[in-house]
């Protein structure tokens, strides 16, 4: 029944189409990269050079940003010259969006000229090495939410943007996978580099210590709230994707622990720990080869 409601209310194919030439109406900059700001993590933004920024309320048919860390601005702007076009703060269906919604910026990039999605978020780690402040370069993930049929591309299929079954054992760009790696080795960040499985739940309470061990035991290592609804997305439509986690708190595993995990620590993670990633990220766009696509 949820389906047959979300469908009548999804965005057309003119609604994207509508948002993508009102952003390039308004601004000279032609985006081969989108990069998407995890929690804590909008500084990203600030590095593009010659910026132009439109607030998310302004944008037609844009949803709102409603989540403390999550600025609600989209930055087109040239990283290590290229053009890049960066989302300060993502939506989550715990704000009450539907996946289709929550996923509307990744459509519209791809109708604006957009090749490449780097998508970062903050996370808890599962994975007993991790420790806060480490970097895990997403090599795959698990769609729980998809587990209860919730996924973005629920619905009459769109063919302008892809096939009805898109594959995902191939959702993480392996040559991008290797690229993140060799530059986070480069810039001496080998003890934070990780490489591991991302879990998306949907939040917004964070894991009891029973589910914390069930999803470790599936084999996840880091677990979040956001990120694969992209993800699906930009496949589905033919983006290369790479996902990185800044694992900004451990999972509370043992019932004899006093931690707890909270939002005000995620977002001081991300303050601490920013500065690496926006080193990995402005050396990866410099080298990151791009293919010119028109959509
Ligand atoms: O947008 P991301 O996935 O980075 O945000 C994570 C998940 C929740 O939104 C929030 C919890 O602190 O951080
Ligand atoms: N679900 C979830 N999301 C997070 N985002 C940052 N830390 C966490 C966490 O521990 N769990």
């Amino acid at each position: 029944m949820a389906h047959c409601v979300e469908d009548s209310s999804r965005y057309t194919y003119e609604e994207y189409k509508q948002t993508a030439d009102w952003l390039l109406s308004k601004t000279e900059h032609r985006p081969a990269v989108a990069i998407v700001c995890g929690s804590g993590l909008g500084a990203l933004g600030e590095l593009l050079k010659d910026q132009m920024a439109f607030n998310y309320s302004d944008i037609p048919n844009f949803p709102h940003s409603t989540v403390p860390g999550h600025a609600g601005r989209l930055i087109f702007g040239n990283l290590n010259g290229k053009p890049c076009v960066c989302m300060q703060g993502r939506f989550h269906s715990y704000e009450g969006y539907p996946l289709w919604k929550v996923t509307f910026p990744i459509r519209v990039f791809r109708l604006i000229g957009v090749e490449t999605l780097i998508v970062t978020n903050a996370a808890g780690g599962l994975n007993q090495d991790y420790k806060v402040g480490d970097i895990m370069v997403i090599m795959d993930h698990i769609n729980m939410p998809g587990f209860a049929g919730q996924n973005p591309l629920i619905g009459p299929n769109e063919e302008r943007f892809g096939p009805r079954f898109p594959p995902m054992s191939d959702a993480y760009d392996k040559d991008l996978r290797k690229l993140a790696l060799a530059i986070g080795q480069e810039l001496g960040f080998s003890e934070k580099i990780r490489e591991g499985v991302y879990c998306s739940l949907g939040g917004p309470n964070f894991e009891t210590i029973a589910e914390c061990r069930f999803l470790s035991s599936l084999g996840t290592d880091a677990v979040g709230m956001s990120t694969v609804p992209e993800v699906i997305v930009a496949r589905h439509c033919g983006l290369r994707v790479l996902g990185m986690s800044l694992i900004t708190n451990k999972a509370v595993m043992d019932y004899n622990s006093e931690a707890t995990a909270n939002h005000e620590e995620v977002l001081q993670a991300g303050k601490d720990s920013a500065k690496y990633l926006e080193k990995l990220v402005t050396l990866l766009i410099q080298r990151i080869e791009l293919n010119n696509n028109v959509f």
